[in-house]
């Protein structure tokens, strides 16, 4: 065995509700903002909209027997928060309950431990028309809405996850505009931003108050960031843009405060009257993990055309990328694991994403998928040399994706997943990638 893992490693898959579900109008489900965001023209590449998906609602028997062939210990999913509270708060729907408790109890049967997110962005759209999570009143209800999931599901879940990237539902939602519900002002963007955390702490009080057996932590979308050249106005603005990304997000929940480069920027702009006292010592009670989602690193130069940061994402010429076009670059993310370790302590980690598209085709049956093959594995060899070489604590891997999904904007056209999804016929087909992925698992480790 050439690169092997720690005993106990956890190697698993990674989908979303919205991304995966369909059945939009079944089972008494109420609408989402990424209904109603899909079904603005020109919003989703092709037209497309998450209203069958992958039809996981129908399928979800057939899909954990698949995971149970892939032998993955755990699976990170994430509930439909309409499904729950079709009106966001009010009465719980207990159809959507119901699909809950027999997935869980699906995958219980198979040996499969899920880990579950509760806030994938599929936020109800009822909460969204009292102005969603620019509301205040909109953490009380996750408050509210995770209670009711810790109580109804909390028998079979051993791993909770309050949010999935922060940084991306606030910014790339309030402020460049390309997601639900589609807003571009920073200002509130950091309200949204705020009240997210907010209602993170919120949802970790309420089940240390449950004194639940299970874990809980949070998932960042993030990236390493570096200067595009050693110039010092290149530096500095890779480290705001490190603040606006990375720790804008991660300090107020594991150190308590907001950095305060980029917050003496913001706040020459406006007041960020929106965080009141008290709030940072509820956004930072003690969390059991963190979980990272990494695809990519950042190159910054300075650019101070660009407000605040004063810096603009630059593309290293020549550079291997993705379907998505996003640079191959899995030292990034050894660097980002330490940088947390480094900052934040050895608080256990979880890589909660990390995956690529591809132009996948079927032919005769199978999918060759060999760039996805190459992909996982150098940064499994990045994880494992993090672990061995800089002691980060990480104790496991969620690999993006499971299926082949609604790639949100780009939607059916990015494929990530292990799994090809037919969506004329919605049969699943395994690619190459399922089966190496598969002796990763059986041996803990990279096939010699
Ligand atoms: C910039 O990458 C982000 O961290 C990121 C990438 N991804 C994500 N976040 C989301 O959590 C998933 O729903 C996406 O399907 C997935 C693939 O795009």
């Amino acid at each position: 065995m050439t690169v092997q893992f720690p005993k106990g490693f956890e190697w698993g898959v990674a989908t979303a509700s919205y991304q995966i579900e369909g059945a939009v109008h079944e089972g008494g489900r109420g609408e989402s903002i990424w209904d109603r965001f899909s079904h603005i023209e020109g919003n989703i590449q092709n037209g497309d909209t998450g209203d069958i998906a992958c039809d996981h609602y129908h399928l979800y028997k057939d899909d954990v027997a698949l995971m149970k062939e892939l032998g993955v210990k755990t699976y990170r999913f994430s509930i439909s928060w309409p499904r729950i509270f079709p009106n966001g708060t009010g009465d719980v729907n207990e159809e959507g309950v119901q699909f809950y408790r027999n997935l869980l109890e699906a995958l219980h049967e198979a040996g499969i431990e899920p880990a579950v997110t509760l806030f994938h962005w599929d936020l109800p759209q009822k909460l969204q028309d009292k102005g969603g999570w620019l509301n205040r009143e909109t953490a009380d209800a996750f408050a509210t809405y995770a209670k009711t999931c810790y109580e109804r599901f909390g028998d079979l879940v051993p791993r909770w996850i309050t949010h999935n990237e922060p940084f991306v539902h606030a910014f790339l939602g309030h402020y460049f505009g390309e997601m639900a519900p589609g807003m571009k002002d920073l200002r509130a963007t950091l309200q949204v931003s705020h009240h997210l955390l907010l209602s993170h702490g919120m949802a970790v009080k309420v089940h240390r108050e449950l004194g639940l057996q299970s874990e809980i932590g949070i998932t960042y979308s993030t990236s390493s960031v570096y200067p595009a050249n050693k110039h010092v106005k290149d530096k500095e603005a890779a480290e705001l843009y490190d603040g606006m990304l990375n720790k804008w997000f991660f300090d107020p929940v594991l150190l308590g405060s907001y950095p305060e480069d980029i917050k003496s920027r913001y706040e020459e702009a406006f007041p960020l009257d929106f965080i009141q006292d008290g709030d940072l010592d509820t956004i930072s009670q003690r969390i059991d993990f963190c979980g990272i989602n990494y695809y990519f690193r950042t190159i910054i130069a300075y650019d101070n055309t660009v407000p605040f940061w004063n810096g603009r994402e630059v593309q290293k010429e020549h550079a291997e990328r993705t379907a998505m076009g996003w640079e191959v670059y899995p030292d990034g993310l050894r660097q980002r694991l330490l940088e947390c370790k480094e900052r934040y302590g050895n608080l256990p980690l979880y890589i909660t994403e990390n995956g690529c598209a591809a132009d996948d085709v079927v032919n005769e049956g199978k999918v060759d998928d060999s760039f996805r093959i190459s992909y996982l594995d150098r940064h499994f060899k990045a994880m494992q040399e993090a672990i061995e070489q800089d002691g980060v604590n990480l104790k496991g891997y969620y690999l993006w994706s499971f299926l082949d999904n609604f790639e949100w904007a780009y939607g059916y056209d990015k494929r990530f997943g292990i799994v090809y999804v037919d969506y004329e016929t919605l049969q699943r087909v395994k690619k190459d990638s399922f089966y190496w992925y598969q002796q990763v698992v059986k041996e803990n480790g990279l096939p010699s």
